[in-house]
């Protein structure tokens, strides 16, 4: 509490004024301490309600009922203004008799600005009880504060099932913990003032809940913590994957399609200037049309993708393999050099697997696909590694298919 207010003095008798200091004269409203002496009695600055006990305290205090104390009045100054104040009493020696002094302070800033307090907090409970967006308050992933948003969209009852929990971390997908302790530390070493995120949570039922998060850091009764805002982005997340695999996949062999792999080529393209010598490889089905022709464009479709699935079980992680379009499929891979490479596109070649069995006839049809080979080289594009690529290809197709020509 703030005693930097003004405070003043009087001494009464039955509230007759016996004494009063012009400050005392001035909290009411008045220029100086005479004017409260002309009074013929200071209960008019007590406000009405409480003339009453006034007079039984001052009663009760003056016979020895009462202990002289501190509290708190409601008085009304000159003007009819209501006033908080505390009242220290004494009781004195006034001209050879008892009388009471009062020591009056005014509060009536304070308790306007707690009640100013006192209301935003209520607006701002309201505002954050009644927000859709999560609002969670952790200090070193302890829950302190949670309203029922957050505890909704993780699938908990209520706040409190929530507040109990030793680590807000335990709500959080394994996978993304590590990166929000660190955004934690960052947080609180002032390298981070705010940070969004979009993260993988676990419900309490253990289904998986995709959240966007807003993290800021802020002081909690009187500690540093973190402030964190949760919105639920399940389905747009969700839709969000849809639209890219759509983007990026081919529906039919499940393959990067041309796209995707232009993307990937141009994202990993350093990596093929400095680690292994890379390759790029072009596939391309031997006699597809005859194949069509001859049984149907369903069996063609099965062959493509028999093609890809085998490509696929030939993959490593650090290869990109995509259909180029048509049954053309292109392969960008790291080998230690030609001959590995070689080697490696012979094991695609003579994979007993490029067979499919017709659907109706039982018939299995056998197929052979010709390979176009060659290396990365400094200063080269898409387009360049792909020309030398695809005029190898050309190659062992005018060789009489069903063979790897190289250029390298
Ligand atoms: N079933 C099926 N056929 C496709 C698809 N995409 C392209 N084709 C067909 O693939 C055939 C490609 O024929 P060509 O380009 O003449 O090649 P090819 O018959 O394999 O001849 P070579 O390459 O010289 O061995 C065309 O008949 C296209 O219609 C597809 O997704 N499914």
């Amino acid at each position: 509490m703030n005693f930097d207010s003004s405070y003043g003095v009087v001494i009464h008798r039955n509230f007759i004024p016996l004494y009063a200091d012009d400050k005392y004269a001035q909290l009411f409203g008045y220029q100086s301490a005479q004017e409260i002496l002309n009074l013929s009695s200071i209960l008019e600055l007590v406000e009405p309600d409480a003339r009453d006990i006034a007079k039984h305290t001052y009663y009760a205090l003056m016979s020895g009922f009462e202990q002289p104390q501190v509290r708190n009045y409601t008085n009304c100054n000159r003007n009819g203004e209501m006033m908080q104040v505390l009242a220290i009493e004494h009781i004195v020696e006034w001209q050879g008799l008892p009388a009471l002094q009062i020591t009056i302070v005014n509060l009536t800033n304070q308790m306007q600005i707690r009640q100013q307090l006192q209301a935003s907090e209520k607006r701002y409970r309201q505002l954050v009880d009644g927000s859709i967006q999560g609002v969670l308050v952790h200090q070193n992933f302890k829950p302190v504060f949670c309203n029922q948003a957050y505890a909704d969209i993780l699938g908990f009852e209520k706040p409190d099932s929530i507040l109990v929990l030793d680590s807000i971390l335990e709500v959080i997908a394994p996978e993304w913990r590590e990166q929000r302790q660190k955004a934690y530390q960052h947080l609180l070493n002032n390298k981070l003032t705010a940070n969004k995120v979009q993260i993988k949570c676990i419900r309490q039922d253990s289904s998986e809940v995709w959240v966007s998060l807003i993290e800021s850091p802020i002081i909690w009764e009187g500690e540093p913590a973190a402030q964190v805002a949760l919105t639920d982005i399940t389905e747009q997340y969700q839709l969000q994957q849809r639209l890219e695999h759509l983007a990026n996949i081919d529906e039919l062999t499940q393959l990067f399609n041309r796209r995707a792999f232009i993307e990937k080529f141009t994202k990993y393209r350093h990596q093929f200037e400095v680690n292994h010598p890379y390759y790029c490889l072009l596939m391309d089905i031997d006699n597809f049309k005859v194949i069509n022709d001859t049984y149907g464009h369903l069996v063609g479709d099965q062959v493509i993708t028999s093609l890809a699935s085998v490509c696929q079980k030939c993959c490593t992680e650090e290869d990109i393999l995509a259909r180029w379009g048509g049954e053309e499929f292109v392969m960008v891979f790291p080998a230690n050099d030609h001959l590995h490479a070689i080697k490696r596109v012979n094991a695609l070649q003579q994979l007993n697997a490029l067979q499919v069995t017709h659907p109706q006839q039982a018939q299995t049809i056998q197929f052979t696909a010709s390979f176009g080979l060659t290396n990365w080289r400094q200063n080269d594009t898409l387009d360049t590694i792909l020309h030398r690529a695809d005029k190898a290809l050309y190659q062992a197709k005018a060789q009489g298919k069903n063979q790897v020509a190289s250029d390298f």
